[in-house]
């Protein structure tokens, strides 16, 4: 924040709801399961709780709406935050959407346990919309409960601020909230149902849009409709692209496009996985939107899904995000062809996706392993038999990429003969190092050495590189065994690991010495444990 801006209590925010004064709302306002037709939204009130008690907020998201957090006001704070209290200039609606989830139309999902409450508008004249999620039924609840869990919530919470820092394109969290009421789930869907702590996050991004937003109009074939989202959508989020109009509509999918190709490099340099690329999960500005079953590579496998509910055909694994992303923006284009009325020019958009993923991965693997610039001749099959090498024995992504930084070249170009030197920078990566062996290490050290002497044709240092790689290559993540210890203790009362995991992951590039317990591959007991190494849909 800058000098000249002053912050503002709670009650001072202002607020400027673009979404619900511009675009139709659902004339019905009783709060019951329906189908709602040409209507953006439905007003609807969160419910109130019982005992609203804060256990995080994120004081950068604070300052993105010129917030100021008074621990003497944590009471009002939590209250406002959970739904129990609307603020004037609020006006609470959930959003109309429809989704492709698994492959399949699903028809009218919407925000069923999402509640907008309003936009704020900052002093740098920025929107900022805050939404609850897990504020009760909606319209959209379809047949469930509107409500969240703490295990689901801190995970969103922290996923969701740890994304931010590491520099990928996200929805942010606000806070998270304990509700005092305690909320039915049966995680794995085995008729096991336990009575679980109440949650709710508050999330904020310029817009909540989704890729089903717009689907929902053009399945129904209400097109005027969806020619206002999509006219509102240019003029409140993509100004800078002018007046809509059909070759604007044009320019508009196509950075759609361009935004989704540079999310999902992100993803794989960092080694997310969302775990449910739904279309009602991507959103129209290219942020990384629902933290449900997601979960971080640990072991290197670009096979590997998080999501029980997808074990059997691993469409959203690691490996295969990239095309998912754009089988979504091909539905995306399906629904906007009645304003194009032309596949080919949509095609070529979707082409430019394609071209953006492949340039940009190349340059993020070119940026992870600390070059200067990308050689195609020599670096394609470098990146490939890397992937190869990743895999050969269990290797964890984040601490074998951190620790290549430690490759030494400077000493002239005599070859490191022993293999067990060459490879010690790189040994605590492995989960079975006793299996870094024979024909393996061999490989292994083959590959280092091809590396050592590409980079010996780098001007940078070694200091000078690894610094560079550093800033690319975090040291810590939220890795799936810790958000675990942190619910644990959170399902106890204790909120100490979840805070502690936030200010951690408020620097995920610094080394933080005195934190290296956090940067520890997993345990053996997380390699099966539920919330670990495999994650539910039910939240
Ligand atoms: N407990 C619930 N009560 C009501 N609706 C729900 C609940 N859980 C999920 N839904 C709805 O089911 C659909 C798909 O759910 P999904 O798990 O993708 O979303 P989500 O985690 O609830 O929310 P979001 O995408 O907003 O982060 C959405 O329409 C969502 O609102
Ligand atoms: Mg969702």
């Amino acid at each position: 924040m800058t000098n000249q801006q002053t912050t503002r209590r709670l009650d001072e925010l202002q607020f400027d709801n673009q979404f619900t004064r511009e675009l139709p709302a659902d004339l019905e306002t009783k709060n019951f399961r329906r189908q709602v037709t040409e209507s953006c939204y439905s007003s609807v009130m969160p419910t109130e709780v019982a005992q609203p008690q804060l256990v995080a907020y994120s004081k950068e998201v604070a300052d993105l709406l010129d917030l100021q957090i008074d621990p003497s006001e944590s009471d009002q704070f939590a209250a406002v935050f959970a739904g129990n209290h609307v603020l004037e200039g609020m006006e609470p609606f959930a959003m109309c959407y429809g989704g492709h989830q698994f492959g399949n139309w699903a028809g009218q999902l919407g925000d069923g346990r999402a509640i907008n409450l309003g936009e704020v508008l900052n002093q740098r004249e920025e929107h900022w919309t805050l939404q609850l999620k897990g504020a009760g039924p909606t319209p959209y609840s379809r047949t469930a409960d509107g409500l969240a869990v703490l295990r689901s919530s801190v995970r969103e919470f922290l996923c969701s601020e740890a994304m931010f820092h590491l520099g990928v394109p996200t929805t942010r969290a606000l806070s998270l909230v304990l509700t005092g009421e305690q909320v039915e789930r049966d995680m794995f869907y085995d008729g096991h149902p336990k009575l679980e702590p109440g949650a709710v996050v508050c999330r904020v991004a310029p817009s909540f849009l989704r890729f089903g937003n717009y689907e929902i109009f053009a399945a129904r074939g209400d097109i005027e409709t969806l020619r206002k989202l999509v006219n509102y959508t240019i003029r409140t989020d993509f100004p800078h692209l002018g007046e809509p109009s059909r070759d604007v509509y044009l320019h508009w999918f196509e950075e759609v496009c361009r935004r989704t190709a540079e999310m999902i490099v992100h993803w794989m340099r960092v080694g997310f996985v969302h775990g449910v690329m739904n279309t009602d999960n991507m959103s129209i500005l290219g942020l990384t939107i629902d933290y449900g079953p997601y979960g971080w590579l640990e072991g290197y496998d670009p096979n590997w899904t998080p999501n029980t509910t997808d074990a059997s055909g691993r469409r959203y694994r690691f490996g295969n995000q990239p095309q998912i992303a754009l089988w979504n923006l091909v539905r995306l284009a399906n629904a906007l062809h009645p304003l194009i009325e032309d596949a080919e020019p949509l095609q070529q958009a979707l082409d430019v996706y394609s071209d953006r993923f492949e340039q940009g991965w190349q340059s993020m693997m070119t940026s992870k392993l600390g070059l200067s610039s990308f050689q195609p001749e020599i670096d394609l099959k470098m990146f490939e038999e890397l992937t190869e090498i990743l895999q050969l024995v269990e290797t964890d992504m984040t601490i074998f990429f951190r620790k290549l930084s430690l490759l030494e070249t400077e000493n002239g170009n005599q070859e490191v003969a022993d293999e067990m030197e060459l490879l010690a920078p790189l040994m605590d990566a492995y989960y079975e190092p006793e299996k870094v062996v024979g024909e393996v290490r061999a490989k292994i050290c083959n590959w280092i050495r091809g590396y050592q002497s590409r980079l010996r044709h780098e001007s940078l240092s070694d200091i000078a590189r690894r610094e560079k790689m550093n800033r690319v290559n975090p040291k810590y993540v939220l890795r799936n065994y810790l958000a675990q210890l942190a619910i644990d203790k959170a399902e106890q009362g204790d909120f100490s690991m979840v805070n502690d995991l936030l200010e951690l992951l408020r620097h995920p590039y610094d080394e933080q010495p005195d934190q290296d317990q956090y940067a520890a591959k997993r345990p053996d007991w997380a390699r099966s444990r539920a919330g670990c190494s495999m994650l539910s849909c039910s939240s």
